[in-house]
């Protein structure tokens, strides 16, 4: 459950003469696995994510998700974008439970999983406080727990700690390692950032632009659980320098 299977994928904005802005990816997600997309700027990195999402068409090939063809957005593929949308009249606590109350699962259903996430995302305390009362890392915190709170079977984040300071992208880092290591979801993770995409996956694919490709699948060795402190390991510091080569088109 929860595995992604990208075939031959290419996607041309505005007609036949248009950009051509992915040219074909094949990516393969296992179940459980953590995948990190690495690229410039404007490589097609949030194309090839919102295509995944169902919030995208392609122009050739085929994605499914656990064997079904991708048509439409669903519950299973939970999104987390930059910023998170939260609605501002409604407390952390009401914009957790939204989705699963606008989709009318009975309260004795998700209230139980709703305050284990709202504890693993360290926002317990936080559960009366609206959004204006929030920092953004707590918002960020906010938009994963909405995410998970609909039980997906893959997280789809596009550059979720890219609006964050350098110290909350740390510990939103920390974060989202201890989340993954509790709910074991598949996760595509969109990031420009080498370090970011080290810690956090089993694989970084790298991507280059115009037309997006993948050009390395570069699998992550370093032990889990992980934490920030594998930032300064040689291990780490070795895939760094690896793929930054790679980003330099030195190989
Ligand atoms: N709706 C659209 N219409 C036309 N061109 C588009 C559209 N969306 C994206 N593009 C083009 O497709 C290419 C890939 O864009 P995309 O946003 O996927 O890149 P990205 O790697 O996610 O970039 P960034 O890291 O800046 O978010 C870019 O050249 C962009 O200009």
């Amino acid at each position: 459950m929860g595995t992604v299977s990208m075939t031959g994928v290419s996607k041309v904005f505005g007609g036949p003469q248009g950009v051509r802005a992915l040219d074909n990816v094949d990516v393969h997600l296992a179940e459980g696995e953590f995948m990190a997309l690495l690229g410039p700027s404007g490589c097609g990195k949030s194309t090839l994510l919102n295509m995944v999402a169902g919030f995208e068409g392609l122009t050739e090939g085929a994605i499914s998700f656990d064997g079904k063809s991708v048509v439409k957005p669903g519950p299973d593929r939970g999104v987390v974008f930059q910023e998170a949308a939260l609605l501002p009249w409604l407390n952390v606590w009401q914009n957790v439970i939204f989705g699963p109350q606008v989709q009318g699962v009975p309260r004795s259903d998700y209230e139980p999983r709703a305050k284990e996430i709202l504890r693993v995302v360290g926002l317990e305390a936080f559960h009366d406080a609206l959004p204006a009362q929030l920092s953004g890392g707590m918002r960020q915190r906010v938009g994963i727990a909405r995410a998970l709170v609909m039980q997906p079977r893959a997280l789809l984040m596009d550059e979720p700690f890219g609006a964050l300071d350098a110290q909350t992208r740390l510990s939103m880092q920390q974060l989202l390692l201890d989340v993954w290591q509790t709910f074991k979801t598949t996760v595509l993770f969109v990031t420009h950032d080498i370090d970011e995409a080290i810690l956090l996956a089993d694989r970084v694919c790298i991507m280059t632009a115009r037309p997006g490709r993948i050009t390395r699948d570069i699998p992550i060795t370093l032990p889990r659980p992980r934490s920030i402190d594998h930032l300064l390991t040689p291990d780490f510091v070795q895939f760094k320098a690896e793929i930054m080569a790679e980003m330099r088109g030195a190989h």
